[in-house]
This record gives structure tokens, C-alpha cells and sequence, in this order.
């Protein structure tokens, strides 16, 4: 490759990342006018190029994904999946702004030699294809046959298209958008503020090594009910309270304490849902990091104690043992716990920030600056994928891309899991995709461009095509 490994990256979450590439672009100009230098890139691959370099299949991260695919699209990564690594050369790049090992606030500046932090510029989905892109040039390859993303990996995918017939020939899009809309806007400030409004957050210069986890874990609970539905809650969670397993599972990363009943209304069972007026100095998990030796330790269980501080530093209190809670809190909390462990403040503002500049009619002259015209002017063929229950990037808005790009198929998932379900409905998806590499593609299935290919080499992915890992008998 023309551009320089980085073989020891000095960012702490891209090392969550196995087996990904690194690759170092000298200087790189922004959408926003701003250089980068030394700018890092990380990705995954699977299967050959073939020699005409023409059977890439890219395939574009959500917003809290990574390179690694089997990770959040395992199960349809396969011979004889949608994307088959034995027919395609399947390309996964990180996205700016993300911890994951592409350039984000967690990659030293190298003007002064210091994290970019909240410093680090405005970065936009265009930005993003235009380093992949050069990447892709370096792998050798000429044409990309397919392009595919779900919501923030959707407007990617679209972005891709507009290098034209000649480069991109194949888009599958799903829960995603044309334009961000209000309602995402609104909720990524939201989120944001969340953020803010953790005093760790220091306007986004805290070490790395206490970042402002209860801002982001807010942010991220928040945002996941946005990526469900009420209904899917409902018959999940519904009144009750966590099983043994369950609650084990909680108080490894929260502050509740056990019950496998239904909550009482009491002030003593209910307690726990006034925890947000302490900070507790142990008993919860904290991260301790050391950046200087890589050495990233994710979580250090501090033993319980049984005083807690009032926020204001009025005194000690003794705290109180909440005996009874809501599954559903639970979850949400086990949840935020588990993304601000694996998750950077900074960064969750710089992705969704850039979420906020799409629009693909924006800047773009040529088309009056109309994301209408500029959907009419999509030539490839487009598969398009919308959640009946999605309401973030609501099967309207499929429904508005699908209507104004010319060679489209509009597809619609009935599931109750709302957004989150392009990530879930694995056999409704890989069905789909297959569907439509069949009619647009045949020549490269019919091909096999990687005889050496194992399925062995994946590694462990989710089994389960629904992509839920438990019994729900036990939710
Ligand atoms: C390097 C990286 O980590 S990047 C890759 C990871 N992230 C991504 O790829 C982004 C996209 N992925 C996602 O957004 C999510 O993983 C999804 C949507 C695919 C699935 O979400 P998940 O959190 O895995 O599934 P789900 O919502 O069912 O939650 C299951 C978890 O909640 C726990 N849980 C379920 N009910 C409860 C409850 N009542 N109380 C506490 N915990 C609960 C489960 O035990 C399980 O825990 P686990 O994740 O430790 O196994
Ligand atoms: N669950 C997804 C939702 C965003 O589309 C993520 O975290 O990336």
C-alpha cells in the first residue's frame, strides 16, 4: 500500500477493535475548509480482489459501529450470505469522528502533540467517502459493485453513489435518510446536552481517564429508545422486575441493588429512581485507562460502601438500599453503563454533529442544491429498506428516497423493533440483499474470486438470525 500501517495505535477504544488495518493519510482537506494531517484510517477486509478490481462490496458503519462487521452484521457475513466474502471484496471503514481507529477527538493533533478533544474539527459524511475512497484506490480497487449502510451507514452508502455510474454500480440503503431530518436533529442535541450538562465534561478537555460517563450514558439511553419502539419495550420489559440473571448482570455495572418482584409503590422500593441526586463514590464501575502504555483497562469494579455524598458537598448521607426496581431501568441503565465503557463523549458529539450535515442536495450547485434533484440524479440501482416501526428515519423517508432515485426497489420490514431493526432482522435482510445481487449482480455470484475463502475465519458470530443472544423467556 502506498500509505503508511500505524502498527501501535495510540488510541485506546480502536484496540477494541481485533484484526482491523490502520493505514496513515499525510494530509487530508475538509468539507469545513480544515487540513487534517497524518490522518488515520482503519478497516476491515474479506475475501480477494479480483483482478479487474472490480467485485468490491463496501459496506458502511452505523453510528456506534466499527470496521468489524462481524460484529454488529455477523450473521449475514458468509458463503452464501449476502455478503459473501467467496465472491466479493468486502471493504468496512471506520467513519471520522468515531473511536474506532479512524482520525476522531481521541487521535493525538499532531501540531501540539495532545488529543484533539473537543478541538477537533467539524467532519461531515462526504468527508468520510472521500478518504474511503482513496483508501479504496490503494486496495487496488476500480469499481465498487455494491454499496450498503443502514441509517448513519444509509447516508454513506448514498454519498458513495454520487461518484457516479462509472465507480459505484449497485446501493442498497436501509433505515436511513436524504436529508437529517428535524426530529434527528432535535435528538441528537438533546443527547448532546446530556452530555454538557455532566460537570466531568469540562467543556470536552477531561482526561481520558474520567470522562464524563454518567453525560454519555444519559445521552446513550436516551438515544436507544429512540432505536426501539414503545411496543417492543412493552412486551419485553412491561411492568416487572429484573430475574437473578438479570439483576446480576446490573449490579456488576450500577449502583441498583436486587428484586425479582414487581415494584411496590413505596418510597423505600422506589428509592432508586432518586439516584441521579448523588454521585456515589464506589460502587460503581469506573474506567481506568493509561494511554501512554496502551494499556486499556475497561472496567475497575470498586468494592460498595455504604455512604454516599450529596452532589453539593453538604455532608454525608447514609445511603439508602433500594430493594425494588423496573426491568426495564435496568436495561437501560446496563446499557449506558456498557456504552460509556466502550464509548468517548467527544467523539459521540463529533458523529452525531456530522449526522447533522447530511443532506444530499447540500453544496450542490448543480443540483440547486436540491435533495430531490439530487436523488433524481442517482443512475445506479438502489434497493431500499424501511422499518415499518422506525421512528427515527421513518419508512417515510425510505419511502421519499425510493421515489426519487430512478432504478429503485422499496422494501419494507415489518418488525416491532423500530430503528434498531436493521441490525436485528437478519433473515429479513439477508433475504432482501441476496434478492437483489441476484438481479443486479449474477456475473460476480456466479464467480468465485476466493477459492482459499473459509467461513473458519470470521471468527465467532452471533448465531441467532434475530440477533438477540438470550432467551427472552428470561426478560
Ligand atoms: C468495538 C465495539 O464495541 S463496536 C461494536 C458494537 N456496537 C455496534 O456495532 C453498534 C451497533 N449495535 C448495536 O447498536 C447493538 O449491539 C444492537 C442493536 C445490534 C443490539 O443491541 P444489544 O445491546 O446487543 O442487544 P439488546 O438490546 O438485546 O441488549 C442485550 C443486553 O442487555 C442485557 N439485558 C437485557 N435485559 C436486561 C435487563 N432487564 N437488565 C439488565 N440488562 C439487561 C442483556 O443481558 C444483554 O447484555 P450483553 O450485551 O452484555 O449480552
Ligand atoms: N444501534 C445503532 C443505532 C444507530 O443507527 C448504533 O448504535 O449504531
Amino acid at each position: 500500500m502506498r500509505y503508511q500501517e500505524v502498527h501501535e495505535p495510540e488510541n485506546p477504544f480502536s484496540l477494541l477493535v481485533k484484526g482491523q488495518t490502520i493505514v496513515e493519510i499525510p494530509q487530508v482537506q475538509l468539507e469545513s475548509g480544515e487540513t487534517l494531517h497524518n490522518v488515520p484510517v482503519a478497516f476491515k477486509t474479506w475475501g480477494k480482489l479480483n483482478k479487474e478490481g472490480t467485485n468490491c462490496m463496501v459496506i458502511c458503519h452505523a453510528l456506534t459501529g466499527s470496521s468489524d462487521v462481524v460484529d454488529w452484521w455477523g450473521p449475514l457475513l458468509g458463503k452464501g450470505k449476502a455478503f459473501d466474502p467467496s465472491k466479493f471484496f468486502i471493504v468496512c471503514l471506520n467513519s471520522l469522528g468515531s473511536p474506532y481507529g479512524s482520525c476522531s477527538p481521541v487521535t493525538r493533533d499532531p501540531a501540539v502533540n495532545e488529543l484533539y478533544g473537543p478541538e477537533f474539527p467539524l467532519v461531515s459524511v462526504r468527508d468520510d467517502v472521500n478518504i474511503h475512497r482513496l483508501i479504496l484506490n490503494d486496495l487496488g480497487v476500480k469499481q465498487v459493485a455494491i454499496v450498503i449502510g443502514g441509517s448513519m451507514g444509509g447516508m454513506l452508502a448514498l454519498e458513495w453513489c454520487f461518484f457516479g455510474l462509472s465507480y459505484v454500480l449497485n446501493c442498497v440503503v436501509l433505515a436511513t435518510s436524504a436529508k437529517h431530518s428535524a426530529w434527528c436533529i432535535s435528538w441528537g442535541e438533546a443527547q448532546r446536552q446530556s452530555i454538557y450538562s455532566d460537570p466531568k465534561y469540562d467543556d470536552g478537555y477531561y482526561p481520558l481517564e474520567d470522562p464524563p460517563i454518567q453525560g454519555l450514558g444519559a445521552a446513550r439511553m436516551s438515544a436507544l429508545l429512540t432505536y426501539r419502539s414503545r411496543n417492543s419495550f412493552e412486551e419485553r420489559f412491561g411492568r416487572g422486575a429484573p430475574t437473578p440473571q438479570m439483576r446480576e448482570k446490573s449490579l456488576r455495572t450500577s449502583v441498583i441493588t436486587d428484586a425479582i418482584e414487581a415494584p411496590a409503590v413505596s418510597e423505600d422500593n422506589c428509592a432508586v429512581h432518586n439516584d441521579g441526586h448523588y454521585s456515589y463514590s464506589s460502587s460503581t464501575k469506573v474506567r481506568s485507562r493509561s494511554l501512554s502504555s496502551n494499556n486499556f483497562s475497561l472496567l475497575d469494579v470498586k468494592e460498595d460502601t455504604s455512604s454516599i455524598v450529596n452532589q453539593h458537598g453538604v455532608g454525608q448521607r447514609t445511603r439508602r438500599r433500594p430493594q425494588h426496581y423496573f426491568s426495564a431501568q435496568s436495561y437501560l441503565r446496563y446499557q449506558a453503563a456498557k456504552f460509556s465503557q466502550r464509548f468517548d463523549a467527544n467523539c459521540y458529539i463529533s458523529i452525531t454533529r456530522k449526522l447533522d450535515t447530511h443532506d444530499v442536495g447540500r453544496n450542490r450547485p448543480e443540483f440547486h442544491n436540491s435533495t430531490i434533484e439530487a436523488l433524481q440524479s442517482l443512475e445506479q440501482n438502489f434497493l431500499v429498506v424501511g422499518i415499518q416501526s422506525d421512528a427515527l428515519f421513518t419508512y417515510s423517508e425510505q419511502v421519499f428516497i425510493a421515489k426519487h432515485v430512478k432504478n429503485s426497489k422499496l422494501c419494507k420490514i415489518d418488525s416491532p423493533e423500530g430503528h434498531d431493526a436493521f441490525l436485528l432482522e437478519f433473515e429479513a435482510i439477508n433475504k432482501l440483499i441476496l434478492e437483489f445481487e441476484i438481479e443486479h449482480v449474477p456475473e460476480l455470484l456466479m464467480q468465485t474470486s476466493d477459492d482459499s475463502w473459509s467461513d473458519s475465519e470470521l471468527g465467532n458470530t452471533k448465531e441467532s438470525i434475530f440477533g438477540e443472544v438470550e432467551d427472552p423467556t428470561s426478560w
